[in-house]
């Protein structure tokens, strides 16, 4: 089978990782060039002493002149102390560097999740993508910040490579008087032959350990992010989730979830685990089996020069060091490269997530609404959702007009949240536009185009921040705004009576004096939330689905008032309080099956909102009935 990185050419490769080089100078300026900085030190500050042990060897065994041996431990000690502090200083900064740069790299694919049509956000694919992203550079230190460690560490090794040849260039050179024995195999040349074919050999074979290590390491965790995913949804986020924890206790779902997750998770997990072990163990073992084969090559090569007196005792030590690093500088040289290259398979998954198109964002228009009127329209439009068979929606046309109220009926799943889906753009149409002002809607930016929406969503969510930053959507906020927005949802009086008023945060994930409220209180700070960003249109959808009698009989004797002369689209399954609206439509199937007034539609005794409405009227009054039968 060939693997990705063989598919890709070099130049492919270089451009990923420029491309790597790009995100990690945006994500965190500095800390790529500082890493290079540190690996200059680390590659230097060793042959300080390297070097200079040999010249204090050669000068106690000649002249021993006792002012310049203490001039040169003086030189050996000081330049490491001098070089260990100022790497020490920059292992520091880049050590904060990178903590912050997990952080910053989660907000870099954030806003890009942020900024990606909606539609993505629901593809499994999409997700697990995402979470092989994450799940490589945790565990398998996969990704954009490893391209920083194989850089650094091309570096350090180059620099040790050049460093080592001009220390032991003298040693691999000399070359004793001609003669036979030792010496002439010290000076064949078969001998050097022989010697360097046994350390390419070593090399070659680290660096083909090293890619087939990494190369299977890559296949492991591609199985593993997906797994682990699942046992982060089950034990991290639904078992802890206070929403879920209802149903948790009560259907004792806790076993189920456990024997699913360590069938699912667990054990699928181990195997990944204990294949990257195994995996590691034998690269390893297999690499210290080859440095010990190159120790021994060098050994013998040194060993013969120096039983030769081709060079001196102080450059025994000199020489062998300096050999042993370059060889070794040059096996992790090779093997940083071919790391470098496979670790382009973690960042063609990177690359392939903020690659994925968005649509929504491509128009570029301003949208206009003047007080002279503007008006929403659906032409024919027809929506299935991503990977599914049946339309949403069939054939929808209807018109939004500057000032009006829409209502939308029907049953559940006849689409009308999906309509609204639609309209902020959250979806786009399968067949057929929606315009604004005659223009399609796509054409608009993006920003702009949702800037003229306040929606309260069915499944609309708070934060855990204090009521006033989540009505405002903003830590600086208008407070006055924030308790007209509050009093007009029915909400200011409660809010009044918490200790922090506004500044009170909502339930208790973060802050221990955080209130918990009830589903209806929390509709009615979303509704606030929607006043208080005074959008010209405003969307509701249910919006009095949670609350009691009193307050959504609050909440439409106030909708005037509260709406103003913005234009109103609601979703009800209260048809008595659709009655004042300008038009209703009620949905069936996806389609708008009738169009009218209250009075209109109530007058064809054949249609859905005929139905609908003696089906809810008779209901309330058996209802009714029988609570006064109970009384
Ligand atoms: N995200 C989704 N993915 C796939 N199908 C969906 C999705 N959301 C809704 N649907 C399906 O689309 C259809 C229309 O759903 P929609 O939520 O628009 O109905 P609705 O009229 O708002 O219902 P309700 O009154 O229950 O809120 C339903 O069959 C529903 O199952």
């Amino acid at each position: 089978m060939i693997s990705k990185a063989d598919r890709r050419s070099i130049k492919q490769d270089l451009h990923f990782i420029q491309r790597g080089c790009t995100i990690i100078r945006q994500i965190s300026p500095g800390f790529l060039e500082l890493s290079i900085v540190k690996s200059m030190f680390n590659a230097i500050t060793p042959y300080i002493s390297i070097y200079m042990l040999a010249v204090i060897i050669d000068e106690l065994l000649g002249n021993r002149n006792l002012n310049l041996l203490a001039f040169y431990v003086g030189v050996t000690i000081g330049g490491t102390l001098l070089m260990t502090v100022i790497a020490e200083w920059v292992s520091k900064q880049i050590m904060i560097m990178n903590e912050m740069f997990e952080a910053r790299f989660q907000n870099f694919l954030n806003d890009k999740t942020l900024t990606m049509d909606f539609t993505k956000l629901e593809d499994p694919k999409c997700t697990e993508l995402r979470e092989k992203i994450m799940g490589n550079m945790y565990a398998a230190g996969g990704g954009v910040k490893a391209i920083i460690e194989h850089i650094a560490s091309i570096v350090e090794s180059s620099i040790s490579v050049i460093i080592a040849i001009m220390i032991s260039a003298g040693a691999i050179t000399a070359t004793a008087a001609a003669g036979s024995g030792i010496t002439g195999a010290v000076n064949s040349i078969w001998f050097s032959l022989l010697l360097i074919a046994g350390i390419i050999f070593c090399i070659v074979l680290t660096v083909k350990n090293s890619r087939s290590a990494k190369m299977k390491e890559f296949e492991l965790f591609q199985n593993g992010a997906k797994i682990n995913g699942y046992i982060a949804y089950y034990n991290y986020f639904y078992l802890e989730d206070d929403q879920a924890g209802k149903d948790v206790r009560i259907f004792d779902q806790r076993k189920l979830i456990i024997d699913e997750v360590l069938t699912k998770g667990r054990l699928p997990w181990l195997n990944v685990v204990n294949g990257t072990y195994s995996l590691n163990q034998k690269y390893l073992s297999l690499n210290s089996a080859i440095s010990a084969l190159i120790g021994g090559f060098i050994y013998i090569f040194i060993g013969l020069k120096a039983l030769s007196g081709t060079i001196s005792i102080g450059s025994v030590t000199q020489s062998y060091a300096a050999i042993f690093r370059l060889v070794s500088a040059v096996g992790s040289l090779s093997v940083s490269l071919s790391k470098i290259r496979s670790n382009n398979n973690y960042l063609e998954l990177l690359y392939e997530f903020i690659d994925l198109p968005s649509d929504m964002h491509e128009g570029k228009e301003i949208p206009v609404i003047s007080d002279a009127g503007w008006e929403i329209e659906f032409h024919d439009v027809s929506f299935r959702y991503p990977s599914c068979e049946e339309y949403a929606l069939k054939n929808l046309t209807i018109k939004l007009s500057s000032n009006s109220r829409t209502a939308i009926v029907g049953m559940n799943g006849s689409g009308k949240s999906t309509m609204i889906k639609l309209l902020c753009r959250l979806y786009s149409p399968g067949s057929g536009y929606i315009t604004l002002n005659g223009k399609d809607i796509k054409k608009y930016d993006y920003n702009a185009y949702v800037n003229l929406f306040s929606v309260v969503f069915q499944d609309f969510q708070l934060l855990a921040f204090p009521i006033g930053q989540n009505v405002a959507v903003s830590k600086d906020y208008d407070e006055e705004k924030v308790w007209r927005s509050l009093e007009k949802a029915g909400i200011a009086d409660r809010v009044r009576e918490l200790p922090l008023h506004v500044g009170q945060s909502i339930y208790k994930n973060f802050e221990e004096d955080g209130v918990d409220i009830s589903g209806g209180e929390a509709q009615k700070i979303a509704l606030a939330r929607a006043i208080y960003k005074d959008a010209p249109i405003v969307v509701l959808d249910e919006p009095t689905a949670a609350l009691d009698p009193i307050s959504e009989f609050e909440v439409y004797s106030k909708f005037n008032e509260m709406i103003g002369s913005k234009t109103a689209l609601f979703i009800s399954h209260r048809l008595s309080s659709c009655r004042f609206c300008d038009q209703i439509a009620v949905f069936h199937d996806g389609q708008i099956v009738q169009l009218g007034t209250h009075v209109e539609l109530l007058k064809i005794s054949s249609g859905k909102y005929f139905e609908l409405w003696n089906a809810q009227a008779q209901y309330y009054a058996e209802k009714s009935e029988g609570i006064s039968g109970v009384c």
